[in-house]
């Protein structure tokens, strides 16, 4: 990797929005350990380090399905609403290592009730972490319910109807997440509706594990205010000028697109394109564990291997601060946050 330690000091420095992050994707493998104990699990390996292999992908991770299979092993430790709020206060505090002011924490409560935990305390859990951790940190905290491609409308649609339940309370969207390839957007008109009916935000995983037609679909009938990845948005010219002309933005994750294959290597990634195309393109990390990510990694990998300038993150992180699911006061604050913060790190910023 190419180093500019320059840059390197000034990305760390810089104020982070991370809008796409996985929670169950995110736990410390020394949570894990500790859990495991208290909740007398045996575990394959007795420290964080062993325990890596069962909680990260690899290189040769293939796909998007193969990828997936990791959140199996980590789901276990969480069935407890202790342990889930741990876990979301703890990703606030990853969060705030690298001077992140704006997370959007996504989760699938139903995930959760594999022990007997009701969606709703899976979801008060999460928003008890979350709280905890923005009191404590400083970093805004928010909630996205997930819905799962694999799981049957008689699961999702009380998750739904649950996520809009909790809105004043911290969730500020719903999404949909999981195996792209083998259940298309199509499948989930109906589930989506009472959100859109609702008035409350959607975003959904498209583009990434399938092609562009996903993207229209998540759009024009599920109705997506923002995508998750949006990778394949390429593919096809005029889904392309929709989500230019509407300004839908892109919750993109280069580490993680490189690791399910969403693209071939970082020579093809698409996301220098689709800015300077004028896409309202955002940097995320998906997953801070399965994918051994965080934001400042991403900004130096696009940096070294995509050939994006210091600017072009900040403009980023500006784009992630209008697409927040906040209200316009909140967004305010974070976008005078974001501004001070350039003008000493000596950053310009588009007006
Ligand atoms: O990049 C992704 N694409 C699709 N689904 C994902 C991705 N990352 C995580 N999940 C899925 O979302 C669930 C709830 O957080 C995870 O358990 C995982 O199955
Ligand atoms: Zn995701």
């Amino acid at each position: 990797m190419v180093k500019n330690d320059t840059s390197d000091a000034r990305l760390l420095q810089l104020p982070k929005v991370d809008l796409h992050v996985h929670l169950d994707g995110s736990v410390k493998p020394a949570t894990v350990l500790e859990l495991a104990r208290r909740q007398g699990i045996a575990l394959p390996a007795d420290t964080a380090e062993g325990l890596l292999p069962y909680m990260q992908v690899s290189d040769d991770c293939e796909s998007l399905t193969e990828y997936l299979s990791k959140f199996q092993f980590v789901l276990r430790f969480m069935q407890q609403a202790e342990a889930i709020e741990r876990i979301a206060y703890e990703l606030v505090e990853q969060a705030a290592q690298e001077n992140v002011i704006y997370i959007e924490v996504r989760f699938g409560p139903h995930l959760h009730t594999q022990e007997g935990l009701l969606v709703e305390q899976a979801i008060e859990a999460a928003l008890a972490g979350l709280a905890r951790g923005e009191a404590e940190f400083g970093v805004v905290a928010r909630l996205i319910v997930i819905s799962m491609r694999h799981e049957s409308e008689v699961v999702n649609a009380p998750v739904v109807a649950a996520a809009i339940r909790y809105r004043d309370a911290g969730v500020v969207a719903v999404d949909l997440a999981g195996d792209e390839a083998g259940f298309p957007a199509s499948l989930f008109r109906g589930l989506f509706a009472p959100a859109k009916a609702a008035d409350m935000p959607i975003t959904i995983h498209a583009g990434e594990a399938a092609g562009a037609a996903n993207i229209e679909e998540a759009i024009e009938h599920l109705g997506a205010k923002r995508l998750g990845h949006g990778v394949r948005l390429k593919e096809d010219g005029e889904v392309f000028r929709i989500v230019k002309n509407r300004g839908i933005p892109l919750e993109m994750c280069p580490i993680s697109n490189m690791q399910t294959k969403a693209v071939s290597g970082w020579g093809v990634y698409p996301l220098r394109d689709y800015l300077r195309q004028g896409l309202k393109v955002t940097i995320n990390t998906d997953n801070r564990t399965v994918s051994d990510s965080t934001l400042t990694k991403e900004y130096a990998l696009l940096m070294a291997h995509c050939g994006l300038t210091i600017e072009e993150i900040a403009r980023t992180v500006q784009f992630s601060v209008e697409a927040a699911f906040v209200d316009e006061t909140a967004r305010a604050a974070l976008m005078a946050k974001l501004e001070q913060a350039c003008r000493e790190l000596g950053i310009a910023l588009q007006a």
